[in-house]
């Protein structure tokens, strides 16, 4: 069977940090090729450096971060391009879905005009187009009553639900790769549900390649098709889902699955 394509590749990624103290290296030697339509876990605990990779590969702007390495989307170095250019690329071409959906919108303008306003950036058509486009994009997320939800400002939807409006976004604008991070660590068991089914749909539907960070290895083992393990700021392990759950290789990583399986049934039943 032919290989995928591989959609985005990084390779020898540091990110090291200018603080008061001096230089402080927080990633070192991250490689990753992210392939066409696949499910990329991303595990490890909290602080082994999952969200600043995902900054790195997004080129948030950052005052103290320092990036060395290569990250490629589409054969493309995005490492050290202009912000004004990474604009164009955030969203149409890397989207992404944080774990704090209510960060990702403006307080102050409405879910419709967001929504319209950031399509609108990035393809041409009109208000009137946009604004039917946005209502079946949020429809196909099994959001109810299109027309009224995008008079609504962010606080007045549930962490859930601006969460698929985020990936009704991204189904809208079809990028090559969805980065998300966290995504249903804040919400109830039937909001991760319908997001995880969202991002499902993404995947199939659209070709998407996502790469998924997670504390809960229950979702990594649902959605995933391959894993990453990181520790302290390195990848220690890289295995197909099945094989690191039945096989793991790295001692980090059988101490992380055994941590789980130590855990009351009640605790890891979260899927
Ligand atoms: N701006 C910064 N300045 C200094 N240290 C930072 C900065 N941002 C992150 N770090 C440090 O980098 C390390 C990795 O942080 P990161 O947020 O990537 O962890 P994580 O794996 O995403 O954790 P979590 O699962 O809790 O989100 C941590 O030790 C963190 O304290």
């Amino acid at each position: 069977m032919e290989e995928p394509r591989k959609v985005m590749q990084v390779s020898g990624l540091n990110v090291t940090m200018k603080t008061k103290q001096g230089l402080l290296p927080l990633i070192q030697n991250i490689h990753i090729d992210l392939k066409q339509g696949q499910v990329l876990g991303l595990v490890g605990e909290s602080g082994s450096g999952k969200t600043v990779t995902c900054s790195s590969l997004l080129q948030l702007p950052s005052q103290q971060a320092i990036r060395e390495g290569s990250i490629q989307l589409n054969g493309r170095e995005l490492n050290g391009l202009p912000q004004q250019e990474m604009q164009r690329i955030r969203g149409k071409e890397i989207g992404f879905i944080m774990q704090n959906p209510m960060n990702a919108f403006t307080p102050v303008y409405t879910i419709g005009h967001q929504f319209m306003e950031t399509i609108r950036v990035h393809c041409k058509m009109s208000k009137k187009q946009a604004f039917e486009l946005v209502a079946v994009c949020l429809e196909n997320v099994n959001l109810p009553d299109p027309s009224r939800l995008m008079k609504l400002y962010p606080f007045q939807l549930s962490g859930g639900m601006l969460q698929r409006v985020m990936i009704a976004l991204s189904m809208c604008l079809k990028p090559a790769v969805v980065i998300a991070d966290e995504p249903t660590t804040a919400l109830d068991v039937v909001n991760q549900l319908q997001v995880l089914k969202q991002l499902e749909r993404l995947r199939s539907e659209c070709g998407t390649t996502i790469l998924l960070i997670t504390h809960d290895l229950g979702v990594i083992a649902e959605m995933a098709d391959e894993v990453i393990v990181m520790h302290q700021g390195s990848i220690v392990e890289q295995a197909d889902v099945f094989e690191l759950f039945d096989a793991p290789k790295n001692e980090y990583t059988k101490t992380l699955l055994n941590a789980r399986l130590k855990l009351p049934a009640s605790l890891t039943m979260r899927t």
